[in-house]
């Protein structure tokens, strides 16, 4: 059976291999190769199948005549492949404006919890082991809620962990130990102690700044995502073996030629083709010389040349780094590979690899911004040893590489030499050849650029290349499905390197901060209970403390005012009592006339006196008693009403220290000028008293016997006074008692009394007496004189009521202490109560807002990781 040859223009075929090994593959019997066609058949899927052959390397139609033949095939391959790479492009558009939109939500989300966090401090779960005996307190509480918010964490991380398989870089922050609560906004705190308890020393407020500070990093990490995501920007690095066809590779990918194609060894400069766009539309070549940092807005880092002058300056080794080649790519934007409408490709052209530039072109195909390395192999030659050693160090590297086997044209035994290529790059790069249908490409650039070989221009309608806007129908499917190819793998590429990572993070991130908010709104419901109930507590017994304050302010003061006005009735009986009886109160109180009558005078001034402020005392010391007792009872009072045993306890109430203020000397006052009329006050009583007809009250006869029965020589020194001689004994007294009583006995004695002698001596009698009577009754006179000016001055003073007015008010003042007291505690307690219930209040409140905006929050975050697993960012659109 022979091989079915393929048509090719240009140089003659090289028959490498025998018809046998060919006939091997392509039926796909039971042989050596079959692990390569299984190999096949498990990626190329119905690309296999016979009954729609599409590629020459896959059936056995199209390497037995001229692809040429089967037109329609061809055309449904291209349009299915352009269908597919155009839905992957839209696909990959969608998926990056999607998630341009997540993480704006999740910006605008942590934004959000940041306010919140300054508003109300936010709760951040922190490990820890608690037992049973814990379980009573907020902390303990906090820990169980932790757990269960640690276990929702864990169980998204494993979701999260599936979808992200492919993000090396931050893979490893799964799991979750009991110190990392979350993926991204962990915490660094340290913690103390080694059985596992972590106790934070820090307060809320600092752990609360921790998290705003992880919350703003996390944001301009979303920011770098977004802009790293919206750079449209990739770079497809084109090396291979010296001379294997690189530039006229390049070339057919731009549908011109525009790199100088030579059958001799000739790029020895580095190559990048970027879209004229980028210069302001201008074609024309920066050739940035060694050493230099390229900068298209600085022309002193680079020089201008034409694109005609391409052909000498990728020689120029010596002289230049890189040359940038500004292109115009005419072509529409689902054929363009400069610019497809989704991203712009630059083509780097690499020099040929040998181990003068192998280290070069190693470290510039490692460049992060590189997406794709092809690798151009002449299928001519094979793979050489620096091609060998490239893909090796590339598969370790887990970097994909394109293998485009150029020169198929020149091949003859096809499938021979389609064997051994594949069989080489399975055991340089098993990853590759695994997906050798979208890796591995067999190829001819030059019939794909429209010339018939090395050095063909034809095609070109210009100077510089070809324009496929004049022939957009080419003829080569292979070249075609190695183009798609490399489109879908640079959005594929990007999805994984660009967007995946993103998708990841934002996943991670949503989780955390949907864990964070689960956990902050159980642990403000538990608060709100138990906020609840301290106000179920609180507010009765606030209220009944308002109602005791009353009825206790009222009690406290109708027990002062009683005190008051028991203490000034008493005070008004007992002084007004003695004010009044003056007189009479005297007479076990003055030992008197061992002086002269103004010193008498003085003394029963100063007895009487002393009298009232004896009253006054006694009146003081009644009211000091009932001030203790009133005092007394009100530590009781407010013990019991305050509930604090130790009410006043600290205070040691001295009564020694009440009426110390003498305000009720009246000395100052009182008028004690003595005149000789205050000494005569005669009555009738007085009279009678004198001579022992009635028994006096009080008896200056009786002091005058206590007197001379004890005389002085003082006695009767009576200065400026009547001498009382003659009635100076007792003995005296009654002989003219006796002598009076005598003659009213006898006739004789009334003849003697009629007589005038008798009549004189009568009056005269009658005079001594009458004298005898006045100044006897001096003492009594001025008593009674004395006491009835001192009571009108008294009573002019308003003495009596004053002064009880003074002691009860002094009681009152007193007692004034501990009711102010009981009523500054009880305020006290009733401010402090309010004062809590206004924060439990304001704290239920508060709590409220943030129940309402965790839970909102949390469906957000929901909502949103929900939306951003959803994005399908692997698969690659394939239309049947
Ligand atoms: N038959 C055939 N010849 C090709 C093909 N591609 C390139 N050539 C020729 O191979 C020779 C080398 O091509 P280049 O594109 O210059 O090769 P290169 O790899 O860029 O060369 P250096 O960069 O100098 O290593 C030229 O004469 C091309 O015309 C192809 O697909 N088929």
């Amino acid at each position: 059976m022979s091989t079915p040859q393929r048509h090719s223009k240009g140089k003659e075929k090289v028959d490498e291999y025998t018809d046998d090994e060919a006939i091997t593959l392509i039926n796909g019997e039971a042989s050596k190769e079959a692990t390569i066609l299984d190999t096949f058949s498990e990626n190329s899927g119905t690309l296999l199948n016979n009954e729609s052959p599409s590629r020459v390397v896959y059936n056995e139609g199209s390497f037995g005549g001229d692809s040429h033949d089967l037109p329609n095939s061809n055309q449904n391959t291209n349009f299915n492949e352009l269908m597919e790479a155009q839905m992957s492009q839209l696909q990959y558009n969608n998926n990056r404006l999607a998630l341009d939109r997540v993480i704006s939500t999740t910006i605008q989300l942590l934004m959000d919890l940041s306010n919140e966090n300054s508003a109300r401090s936010i709760f951040y779960p922190l490990s820890g082991n608690l037992g049973d005996d814990q379980l009573k307190d907020a902390k303990s509480i906090r820990a169980l809620m932790r757990k269960s918010t640690l276990e929702n964490l864990k169980g998204n991380e494993n979701q999260g962990d599936r979808d992200i398989q492919r993000d090396k870089s931050e893979s490893n922050n799964g799991g979750l130990s009991s110190a990392a609560s979350f993926n991204v906004l962990n915490l660094d705190i340290k913690m103390i102690g080694d059985s596992g308890n972590l106790v934070s020393n820090l307060d809320q407020a600092a752990i609360s700044k921790l998290l705003d500070e992880k919350i703003q990093s996390n944001v301009k990490h979303l920011f770098a995502i977004r802009k790293r995501i919206d750079d449209t920007s990739s770079k497809v690095f084109v090396t291979g073996d010296l001379n294997s066809g690189k530039s006229t590779f390049c070339n057919a990918l731009l549908r011109k030629k525009l790199l100088p194609e030579d059958q001799q060894p000739c790029t020895s400069v580095f190559s990048e083709v970027i879209d004229s766009r980028e210069n302001d539309g201008l074609e024309e070549v920066h050739a940035v010389p060694i050493g230099s940092e390229y900068n298209r807005k600085d022309e002193s880092t680079f020089e201008v040349f034409q694109l005609s002058d391409l052909e000498y300056l990728v020689g120029d080794y010596d002289k230049y780094a890189i040359l940038k080649v500004y292109v115009n790519d005419k072509r529409p934007l689902n054929r363009s590979l400069l610019r497809n409408g989704v991203i712009d490709i630059k083509l780097i052209d690499a020099p040929g690899l040998n181990m003068d530039s192998y280290q070069t072109t190693e470290v510039f195909s490692r460049q992060e911004e590189i997406d794709l390395v092809v690798f151009v192999v002449s299928a001519e030659n094979h793979f050489t040893l620096s091609a060998r050693e490239f893909i090796t160090a590339a598969a370790k590297e887990k970097q994909f590489i394109f293998i485009v086997v150029n020169k198929f044209d020149s091949i003859k035994n096809k499938d021979r030499c389609m064997k051994r290529i594949l069989s080489q790059v399975q055991s340089l790069s098993p990853e590759t050849h695994k997906d050798a249908r979208d890796f591995v490409h067999f190829v001819s650039s030059s019939s794909a650029l429209g010339g018939d070989g090395p050095g063909d221009d034809s095609g070109g309608n210009d100077n510089n290349g070809v324009d496929d806007s004049a022939n957009p129908h080419h003829d080569d499917p292979d070249f075609d499905h190695l183009e798609s190819s490399l489109r879908k793998f640079v959005l594929e590429k990007r999805a994984l390197s660009k967007l995946a990572p993103a998708k990841n993070f934002l996943i991670k991130i949503l989780s955390d901060l949907e864990g964070l908010s689960v956990y902050n709104e159980d642990l403000y419901a538990a608060d709100k209970l138990k906020i609840k109930e301290q106000l179920d507590q609180l507010i009765p017994f606030y209220n009944t403390q308002l109602s005791e304050n009353d009825k206790i302010n009222k009690d406290v003061t109708a027990m002062i005012e009683a005190i008051n006005d028991d203490v000034y009735q008493f005070c008004k009986k007992r002084i007004g009592g003695t004010v009044s009886k003056l007189n009479e109160q005297l007479a076990d109180n003055v030992a008197l006339m061992n002086s002269d009558i103004y010193k008498y005078a003085n003394q029963i001034q100063t007895v009487m006196i002393n009298e009232i402020l004896k009253s006054i005392e006694v009146a003081e010391s009644y009211a000091k008693k009932k001030t203790i007792e009133g005092v007394n009872k009100m530590k009781l009072v407010g013990q019991e009403a305050l509930h604090d045993e130790s009410f006043l306890k600290d205070k040691v109430f001295r009564e020694d220290f009440m009426f110390q203020r003498k305000r009720h000397h009246i000395i100052k006052n009182i008028n004690r000028e003595v005149s000789l009329l205050d000494f005569i006050d005669p009555s009738f009583d007085g009279l009678l008293s004198t001579f022992g007809i009635r028994t006096p009250s009080f008896s200056g006869f009786s002091l005058l016997g206590r007197n001379l029965s004890s005389p002085s020589k003082d006695l009767f020194n009576w200065k400026n006074s009547l001498p009382l001689l003659f009635l100076g004994s007792s003995t005296k007294f009654l002989v003219t008692k006796n002598l009076l009583m005598g003659i009213t006995q006898y006739p004789t004695v009334f003849k003697v009394l009629t007589s005038r002698i008798f009549v004189r001596l009568s009056l005269a009698s009658a005079v001594a007496l009458g004298v005898y009577y006045l100044v006897t009754d001096m003492p009594n006179a001025f008593r009674r004189k004395y006491s009835k000016k001192l009571q009108i001055q008294l009573n002019d003073l308003d003495y009596v009521n004053n002064n009880s007015m003074r002691i009860s008010k002094e009681c009152h003042l007193v007692l004034q202490y501990p009711a102010k007291e009981i009523s500054r505690k009880f305020d006290n307690l009733i401010t402090e109560n309010f004062n809590k219930k206004q924060r439990l209040l304001g704290e239920l409140k508060g709590m409220d807002i943030s129940i309402g905006f965790y839970k909102t929050f949390s469906n957000r975050c929901k909502d949103q990781k929900k939306l951003v697993e959803s994005f399908d960012l692997e698969s690659i659109y394939h239309v049947d």
